[in-house]
C-alpha cells in the first residue's frame, strides 16, 4: 500500500531519486557552495588555503585520515607567514596571529563566548570547561577559585610536598631505566586527585607509574581529534558504551574504553563520596567542591548537581595531570641536553639547598630567577593546550584586522604560534632559559607574548597549584639527582603532536643517580 502511495505521490524509484540527488550533490551544490565562499559571502575577503573553503567536514574527515589533524598547529605558521595576521581556516572560522587581537578576545571582561563546537565532549559535559554563558561561568569560577588562589595552594604545600617526597624516593629506589614521562603524571595525577577530593589516586604506588587507566587515557587521547572531526560520532559511541554495552562487556571489546570508563566512575564516586559526608555535617573536609556543595541564594547559584561535581571533578584531574606533567617533562629534557644549564640551575638551588635532600619552601623558590626562568621556557616550550583556542564573536559582530566579522564567526588564536614568534623570541626553537634575563624592555615583549595558562576570564583556573608543583618539583629533583637519559631514549620521542594538548612521540626515558652533596 505504502509502495503503491509512493509511486503514485512521488514517481520514480528510490534508487532513481539517489542516482540524481548524489550527482546533483557533488556536481552542482558543493561547487556553487565554495564559489559562493570564494567570491561572495561575508569572510570571503580574508586570505587562506582556499581548497579548505570546499567542504568543512570533508577536510576535517580528509586531516583525519591522513594524519594531518595533529600537525595543522605546524601548517598555521606556514598560512600566516604566507597570507599575514588572518587567515581563514573554513566557512566560518578565522585564526589570527596579532597580539593585541589576542588580548582583545582574551580579556577579563570579553564578550567572546568559548565556541561550543569545540568544547563538548561528553565526558567533560556539566563542567565549567562545557559553560559559554558568561554569567554562568563567573558563578562557577567564583565557587572554585578560592581554592586556588595563591594563599590556600601555600596551605595545602605540605600535602604536595609528601607527594613529591614519595615521587623522589621512588625514583631513588629504581635499578631500572625509569619513564619519568609517565612518572611525572602519575605524581601531578595523585596530587590533583588529593588536593581536590582527598581521593588520592595512588598512582606512584604503581611499580612503572604505569597504571591501566593511565595507559588507556594515553592511547584513547587521539580521539580528540575524531571529537573535533566529528563530534556527533564520539557522543554517539560514548552513549553505546555507556548505555548498552556497559563496563564488564567493554572490557572484552576495548580494554582501553573500559578503562577510561572506570578511571571516570572513580572520580564521580569520590566527588559524590565527599558530597554525602558533607551533607552529613562533616566541615573539616580537604576539597575544592565545598562552595558548589551547597548554593548560595545572595549570587544566585544553586547547589551544583551530581552530574556538574562529577563533570568537575574529572575536569581537574584532565586540565591538572597531563599539562602539569608535560611542561616537567619539556624541563627536564632539556636540563639534561644542556649541562651547562643545569650547572647554573644547580648553583643557584645549592644557596638555598646546601644538602641534595635539603627540604626547601615553594616561597623560597619563588625568589629564584634562574628556576623561574627555567619553568618560563618549559613552559614556552609545551604550548599546555595546544589546539587553537576557539572563541565566537559576539552578537554585535566585530572588526578584526581591517575586516567586519558576522555574529557567530570562529575565532582562533594558538598559543604555540605566539611563542614561537622569531621576533619576539629569537631562535624561538631553542630552550633558551637565558633569554629571560634580557634587558627589562626585551623581558616585557615576551611577556605579553607569553601566555601558557591563557588570560581573561577564562584564564586557567590551576595556575597557582601548576607553578608551585613545577617548583618544587623540579628544584628537589634537580637538587638531589644525577640525570641521564637512558640508552634507547631518541631525541625523536620528544617530537609532539597536536591533540587538544601535545601528545609526543615516545616517552622521556632517565636514569637516575643521588648526588653526594
Ligand atoms: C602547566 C600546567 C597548566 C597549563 C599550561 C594549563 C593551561 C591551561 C589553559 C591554556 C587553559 C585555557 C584552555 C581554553 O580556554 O581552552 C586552561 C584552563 C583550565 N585549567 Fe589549566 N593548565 C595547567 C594546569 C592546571 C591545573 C593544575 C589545574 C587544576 C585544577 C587546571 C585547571 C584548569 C581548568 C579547570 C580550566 C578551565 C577553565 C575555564 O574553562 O574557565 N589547569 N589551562
Amino acid at each position: 500500500m505504502i509502495a503503491n502511495f509512493t509511486s503514485e505521490v512521488l514517481p520514480g524509484s528510490f534508487s532513481q531519486y539517489f542516482s540524481i540527488l548524489v550527482p546533483s550533490y557533488f556536481l552542482i551544490y558543493l561547487p556553487t557552495r565554495f564559489i559562493y565562499r570564494l567570491y561572495f559571502d561575508a569572510l570571503s575577503g580574508i586570505p587562506g588555503p582556499k581548497p579548505r573553503l570546499f567542504s568543512d567536514l570533508l577536510t576535517r574527515v580528509y586531516n583525519l585520515a591522513t594524519g594531518r589533524s595533529g600537525l595543522l598547529i605546524f601548517r598555521l605558521r606556514e598560512w600566516h607567514d604566507q597570507y599575514g595576521p588572518i587567515v581563514r581556516l573554513s566557512s566560518n572560522e578565522v585564526h589570527i596571529n596579532d597580539i593585541d587581537t589576542y588580548n582583545q578576545i582574551f580579556k577579563v571582561a570579553t564578550n567572546y563566548p568559548k565556541t561550543k563546537f569545540y568544547y563538548s565532549s561528553p565526558s567533560t559535559k556539566h563542567s565549567l570547561l562545557d559553560l559559554r554563558d558568561f554569567h554562568a561561568v563567573h558563578l562557577r569560577r567564583s565557587a572554585l577559585q578560592p581554592y586556588f588562589s595563591k594563599g590556600s595552594v601555600r596551605k595545602l604545600e605540605g600535602l604536595i610536598q609528601t607527594k613529591i617526597d614519595q615521587f623522589l624516593d621512588r625514583l631513588s629506589e629504581s635499578k631500572d631505566v625509569i619513564n619519568i614521562s609517565r612518572g611525572f603524571r602519575c605524581l601531578t595525577c595523585d596530587v590533583i586527585t588529593t588536593y581536590s577530593y582527598e581521593k588520592c589516586f595512588e598512582a606512584l604506588s604503581h611499580p612503572t607509574f604505569s597504571p591501566d587507566w593511565l595507559v588507556a587515557l594515553e592511547d584513547l587521547i587521539s580521539t580528540a581529534q575524531l571529537t573535533v572531526a566529528l563530534p556527533g560520532l564520539t557522543i554517539t559511541m560514548q552513549w553505546i558504551f555507556q548505555n548498552i554495552i556497559g563496563r564488564e562487556r567493554a572490557k572484552k571489546i576495548s580494554p582501553n574504553v573500559a578503562n577510561a570508563m572506570e578511571f571516570e566512575e572513580h572520580c564521580r564516586i569520590a566527588v559524590l563520596k565527599q558530597q554525602e559526608r558533607w551533607n552529613a555535617g562533616e566541615r573539616n573536609l580537604v576539597t575544592i567542591f565545598e562552595q558548589l556543595f551547597q548554593g548560595d541564594e545572595k549570587k544566585g547559584r544553586k547547589a551544583a548537581t551530581k552530574d556538574e561535581l562529577a563533570g568537575e571533578a574529572l575536569l581537574t584531574v584532565a586540565a591538572g595531570m597531563d599539562t602539569t606533567g608535560h611542561t616537567l617533562t619539556v624541563a627536564t629534557y632539556n636540563l639534561v641536553k644542556y649541562p651547562e644549564i643545569q650547572e647554573k640551575l644547580l648553583k643557584e638551588l645549592m644557596t638555598v639547598m646546601p644538602h641534595p635532600k635539603s627540604e626547601i619552601k615553594e616561597e623560597i623558590l619563588d625568589r629564584l630567577p634562574f628556576l623561574q626562568a627555567c619553568l618560563k621556557e618549559s613552559l614556552r616550550f609545551s604550548h599546555g593546550v595546544s589546539n587553537p583556542l576557539a572563541r565566537d564573536v559576539p552578537p554585535t559582530g566585530a572588526n578584526i584586522l581591517g575586516y567586519d566579522l558576522p555574529p557567530g564567526t570562529i575565532t582562533m588564536n594558538s598559543h604555540y604560534i605566539y611563542h614561537t614568534n622569531s621576533t619576539v623570541f629569537p631562535d624561538p626553537l631553542r630552550w633558551n632559559p637565558g633569554r629571560w634575563s634580557g634587558p627589562d624592555e626585551k623581558v616585557k615583549q615576551m611577556d605579553n607574548y607569553f601566555m601558557p595558562f591563557s588570560r581573561g576570564a577564562r584564564i586557567c583556573i590551576g595556575l597557582n597549584l601548576a607553578w608551585a608543583e613545577m617548583l618544587l618539583t623540579l628544584a628537589r629533583l634537580v637538587r638531589r639527582f644525577e640525570i641521564t637519559y637512558s640508552e634507547d631514549f631518541a631525541d625523536s620521542n620528544m617530537e609532539w603532536v597536536s591533540m587538544f594538548v601535545p601528545v609526543t612521540k615516545g616517552m622521556l626515558t632517565v636514569n637516575v643517580k643521588e648526588r653526594k652533596e
